[in-house]
């Protein structure tokens, strides 16, 4: 039977940590801020954008909600996000996605500034993950906060066999340069993966980030492996789910990531890390 990775009670620890870090900078005169730009009504986008503005709030760091209409232009973004560029009040700048289709997500990436870029997709930033330079940048905060649970648990990582289940720049790809950087030997498995289960089987280390719901089954596991479910699914109940059959990893995995519970609360709490070590990098 797996032990379950309390992804609620690591995240709490660490936003501990932050707020006293935010305590640190605000007697110094800075006010940490994050600032989330939401183009469109998409309600999962609004569950997370409410749930990161709270927290936020909790831990004393500052955050603007900007919200766009759905037609928004990609011109009209952009110079928006110029506008917080500028602005020296703003430390950190997220980007929501999915963004509509008259807008080039790329584009977008590449017009936050790279050292307000909380979520780490700007190029210059991916290259500095990519090379495992040894500065201060920031990185996706869900495969950061996935090797901060994978370290908080003692889960050994040199040498470890890790696979990564997806290749999307958000997580997998990150996920994946991470894991490299901390010594595990990585595999990533995609849809043109051929016998993707001869990967999986063999993992001490298993992320899963695919976004379909129980994809991976216990079978598809090797005793003992932590497993992490990074998926956001819904069952056919209209249920939250992982990409990770719960029931049947449960009786496999040696650590398992539930959800909900598991990685969604440590991406918020990273964020919130990563905002005020942008703050605290930009002095
Ligand atoms: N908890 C959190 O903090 C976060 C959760 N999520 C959730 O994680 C999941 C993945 O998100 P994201 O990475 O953005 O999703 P994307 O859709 O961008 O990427 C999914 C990846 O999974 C691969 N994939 C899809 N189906 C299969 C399959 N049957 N077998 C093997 N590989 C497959 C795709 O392969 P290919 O490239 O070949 O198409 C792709 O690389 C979603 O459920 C999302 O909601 C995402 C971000 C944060
Ligand atoms: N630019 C950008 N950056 C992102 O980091 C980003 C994004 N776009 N688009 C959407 C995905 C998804 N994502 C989540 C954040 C928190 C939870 C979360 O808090 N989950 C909780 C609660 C879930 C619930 O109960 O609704 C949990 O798993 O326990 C989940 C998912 C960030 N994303
Ligand atoms: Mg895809």
């Amino acid at each position: 039977m797996a032990e379950i990775i309390d992804g609620k009670q690591w995240a709490q620890q660490l936003n501990v940590q932050t707020k006293a870090k935010v305590d640190d900078l605000k007697a110094r005169g800075i006010s940490p801020k994050l600032v989330v730009i939401i183009v469109g009504g998409d309600e999962a986008s609004q569950i997370y954008v409410r749930n990161k503005h709270r927290k936020a709030d909790k831990i004393g760091i500052l955050s603007e909600i900007k919200r766009l209409p759905a037609d928004t232009s990609q011109e009209a973004l952009l110079s928006v996000i110029d506008g917080y560029n500028r602005d020296s009040s703003i430390h950190a700048i997220l980007v929501q996605s999915p963004l509509p289709k008259q807008i080039d997500e790329a584009a977008i990436t590449r017009a936050i500034s790279p050292a307000k870029d909380v979520d780490g997709f700007h190029p210059v930033n991916v290259g500095k993950l990519y090379t495992n330079a040894k500065l201060n940048f920031p990185v996706s905060c869900t495969p950061k906060g996935i090797m901060t649970l994978l370290r908080a648990e003692n889960v050994e990582l040199t040498g470890a066999n890790a696979v990564v289940v997806g290749r999307s720049n958000i997580v997998g790809r990150p996920m994946a340069a991470l894991l490299l950087n901390a010594g595990a030997t990585v595999t990533v498995v995609h849809t043109q993966t051929k016998g993707m289960t001869d990967y999986t089987r063999q993992a001490d280390i298993l992320v899963v980030a695919t976004g379909i719901a129980h994809l991976i089954k216990g079978s598809d596991i090797k005793p003992g492996a932590t497993v992490i479910d990074v998926g956001m699914d819904h069952d056919a109940n209209g249920k939250l789910t992982g990409d990770v059959d719960f029931d049947s990893a449960f009786s496999v995995a040696g650590k398992l990531t539930p959800v909900p519970g598991g990685v969604g609360p440590m991406t918020i709490a990273t964020l919130m890390q990563q905002t005020v070590e942008l703050a605290k990098w930009s002095e």
